[in-house]
């Protein structure tokens, strides 16, 4: 959400963005409502101090003048009660649009349509030859028995997982390995939920727009999350934090859930995308400082760069452009890690850094060393998601007996073993 005095001064930029991020949105509806509304509230106020006023001159009035004054009394509060209905309605009408005013990208950030026209930034580790026919991420868990997809099928429907044995200590490792890699680097852990209020969803930017991303529990006012990033955002929720409280930095444990509606055909087999998940969630309330922002940008990227170096996984960096970064981002880069199987890299994080547009509308604000109250900075990006890691972290590492190599830094998950499985 941006700040409405901004909108007012900066139409053309915040048209641009609204552009650029194919955003349906019609600001200049936006902007006569807020031009109606500002009318109707100065007539609402032109009409309390004229009621007020001629409260005054009741108990002064003579007797013969009193009778009429009280009844303009009446007859003005009755006029105020009777616009309360319409001030409320359009003040709601603005509101909801104005949650959907997109934030504005910084310069730089390519322009384009969609992820096509992303740009790729820097590749990093070198791609694994292998001296025999490696296999696939479903080949692998099923030839050492570390899955039955047809079973969990049964239970819970489509693009759901289940993992047995090694590959079950697998995703505990990766994750439990996360959350130690940046408990030591400062990132409070956190085990949180996913269950969440509708609000939470507003605070975040996930709604108005991806309701069709997200499961409703019937008859509940819980829904269920699709990214830490969501509760832990909302935690602060209208509390009024001091500057020397800042910045607050959390990795987030949850499972998540998505419907993935509009995935139709793509990664039905195995891992890649499934409903529920597990995810570490790296996320960032700073102060309203766009160079303190960028550099923890920064930071999020290092850190995830970090997990996956210390994986020994070959990724690369891309930057979002601003028809794939969504409303709320000022700049996103995603790291896509290298798939053998696909012979692609496939995003497996996303960095965002979303200035105070995720704040303004969480009531996420701090107390300025100046004593001012200021709307925080956020950002996040993804830690470790399991299982979508696992594809990688399987293809990449396995052996030509079927087996498949502990990257060093698990070892100590996995009680210090250096290979998972059993040749076959
Ligand atoms: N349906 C899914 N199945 C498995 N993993 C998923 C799914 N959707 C997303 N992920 C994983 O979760 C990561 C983060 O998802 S994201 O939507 O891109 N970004 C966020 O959720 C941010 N909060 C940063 O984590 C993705 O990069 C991917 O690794």
């Amino acid at each position: 959400m941006l700040d409405l005095k901004f909108i007012r001064e900066n139409p053309d930029a915040v048209r641009e963005a609204i552009r650029v991020k194919n955003v349906a949105l019609d600001l200049d509806d936006l902007l006569q409502r807020d031009r109606d509304l500002v009318a109707l509230k100065q007539r609402v106020e032109a009409m309390q101090t004229e009621r007020n006023a001629n409260a005054k001159l009741v108990p002064k009035a003579s007797p013969e003048d009193r009778p009429g004054l009280i009844q303009k009394g009446k007859d003005l509060s009755e006029d105020l009660k009777a616009l309360e209905p319409q001030l409320r309605e359009q003040e709601d009408a603005l509101k909801q649009l104005l949650l959907r005013v997109p934030n504005i990208p910084l310069p730089g950030v390519p322009v384009g349509k969609d992820e096509d026209d992303n740009v790729e930034l820097r590749r990093e580790g070198e791609l694994p030859g292998f001296d025999f026919t490696p296999l696939d991420q479903v080949e692998i868990l099923e030839k050492q028995g570390w899955a039955d997809f047809e079973r969990v099928a049964r239970v819970s429907g489509s693009r759901s997982y289940l993992l047995k044995g090694d590959a079950a200590l697998l995703e505990m490792a990766v994750l439990m390995f996360a959350l130690d890699f940046l408990s030591q680097r400062g990132f409070t852990p956190l085990s949180t939920t996913a269950l969440v209020r509708r609000e939470t969803l507003v605070n975040s930017g996930h709604f108005p727009g991806d309701e069709e991303s997200v499961y409703k529990l019937e008859g509940d006012e819980l829904l269920l999350a699709g990214t830490a990033e969501v509760p832990i955002n909302s935690l602060y929720a209208g509390e009024q934090l001091s500057a020397d409280e800042l910045p607050l930095t959390f990795a987030g444990f949850s499972a998540a859930f998505r419907r993935e509606a509009g995935s139709a055909g793509r990664d039905v087999r195995g891992l890649i995308r499934v409903h529920e998940f597990r995810k570490v969630e790296q996320y960032v309330l700073c102060r309203a400082d766009q160079e303190e922002g960028l550099k923890w940008f920064e930071r999020l990227l290092s850190n995830a760069e970090g997990l996956l170096q210390a994986l020994e996984l070959p990724y690369r960096v891309i930057q979002n452009c601003t028809g794939d970064m969504g409303a709320g981002k000022v700049l996103m880069y995603d790291i896509e890690t290298w798939v053998p199987s696909e012979q692609k890299y496939r995003e497996t994080h996303s960095c965002s850094y979303l200035g105070d547009w995720q704040a303004r509308r969480t009531g996420l604000r701090y107390r300025d060393e100046h004593g001012k109250l200021l709307y925080a900075h956020t950002l996040n990006n993804t830690g470790i998601a399991s299982p979508r890691i696992l594809v990688p972290l399987l293809e990449n590492h396995q052996q030509a007996d079927g087996t498949v190599r502990v990257p060093a830094a698990l070892r100590p998950y996995l009680g210090g073993r250096e290979v998972l499985g059993q040749p076959v």
